[in-house]
């Protein structure tokens, strides 16, 4: 048997986090599973240098700041987070669910849905048969710096973290190069400065065209937008950072049977779903009245939370108040 969880929060972004965050003051056990390999959802994923001004108490907080923060008070209470894995199945026991992941099984109690629109994943090259190239020759995600010392390195991305890429692993790589679809990239100005100023090689406005494994390496195509020029190139490793996009189809194939309204989990005011001891907060929900917001994801962690201790644990005590367990 596998270890047994008070509560698995399904979602890392700010509604999965926060409850996590309340979980942990509540003293459950409780653990995070989120598909990316970093927490914060849509905030993080999406938006990471939008500002954001209506959190209480930040008059105004850079997206992936409040993410950060998020992250950081969640793991002060112990809770667990684990990134980088997709739950797949859910299967319901006597009393208790079993929780599949592309990596992992999981007992636990109680399951509370953070999901959002569904699970992120990178977007990726529009190129078949690449899949046994990833993490060895073509990359989605950043591993350590050190896959890329002293090497030949192809950056794929207009936005800001393509441009962080390119400039983290310019004093690291052999070279640099940076490829964009559009003459302009979208980055922050003061980062697109940073890039003109710096060594990385910028290659505009050509996209991806081909991919090939060479020998050592791999040979690229790059095709100049709005010409059937195309340019041969050869590299050690390329990174495509092309952004995400959310996908809800992983929770059509979960065993378990929620009921569902415009595609959202349907809850009633005190977060149940139609099954026991599952619950669901977040954009990923439906009810009269539901706001999709950072502010209302934060009310409803702590509800659900609650609720679900009332039912697991109906003796312990009840809410308290977060001065009381930090300042003693
Ligand atoms: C451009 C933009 C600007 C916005 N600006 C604001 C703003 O200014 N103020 C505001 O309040 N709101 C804003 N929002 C909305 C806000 O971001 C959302 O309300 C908030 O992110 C919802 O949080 P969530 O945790 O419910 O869902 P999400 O942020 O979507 O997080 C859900 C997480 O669950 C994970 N997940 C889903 N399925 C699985 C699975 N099967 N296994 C593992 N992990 C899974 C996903 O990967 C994701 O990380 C904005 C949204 C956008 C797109």
């Amino acid at each position: 048997m596998t270890e047994m969880y008070d509560i698995t929060i399904i979602g890392g972004g700010p509604a999965g986090l926060f409850a996590g965050f309340y979980a942990g003051m509540r003293t459950a056990k409780t653990q995070i599973i989120e598909s990316l390999p970093q927490a914060g959802g849509q905030v993080a994923a999406l938006y990471p240098e939008k500002m954001i001004y209506d959190v209480g108490g930040y008059a105004g907080i850079k997206a992936a700041n409040l993410a950060k923060e998020l992250e950081k008070q969640t793991r002060l209470v112990g809770t667990e987070i684990r990134l980088n894995e997709t739950v797949v199945d859910i299967q319901a026991q006597a009393d208790f669910y079993h929780v599949k992941t592309n990596r992992n099984e999981y007992d636990t109690r109680a399951i509370l849905l953070a999901t959002g629109n569904g699970a992120f994943n990178p977007r990726k090259l529009a190129v078949e048969g690449l899949d046994h190239l990833e993490d060895k020759k073509i990359y989605y995600h950043m591993p350590d710096v050190e896959h890329f010392e002293n090497q030949d390195i192809l950056v794929a991305g207009g936005g800001d973290s393509a441009i962080d890429i390119a400039l983290m692993l310019e004093p690291i790589a052999k070279s640099i190069s940076l490829v964009h679809r559009r003459q302009q990239f979208r980055g922050m100005e003061r980062n697109v400065q940073h890039l003109q100023e710096s060594t990385v090689k910028v290659m505009t406005p050509y996209l991806i065209n081909g991919v090939r494994e060479a020998v050592e390496g791999i040979d690229v195509d790059l095709k100049e937008i709005g010409t059937e020029a195309l340019k041969a190139t050869h590299f050690d490793k390329l990174i495509v950072n092309y952004g995400f996009t959310s996908s809800n189809k992983i929770i059509k194939g979960w065993e378990i049977d929620l009921t569902q309204e415009h595609r959202m989990f349907a809850v009633d005011s005190l977060m149940h779903t139609n099954m026991k001891n599952i619950y669901a907060i977040g954009d990923g929900v439906e009810y009269p009245g539901k706001l999709r917001l950072i502010a209302t994801a934060f009310g409803e962690g702590p509800i659900a939370v609650n609720q679900i201790m009332n039912d697991l644990y109906p003796g312990k005590r009840g809410p308290v108040h977060s001065t009381s367990m930090f300042e003693k």
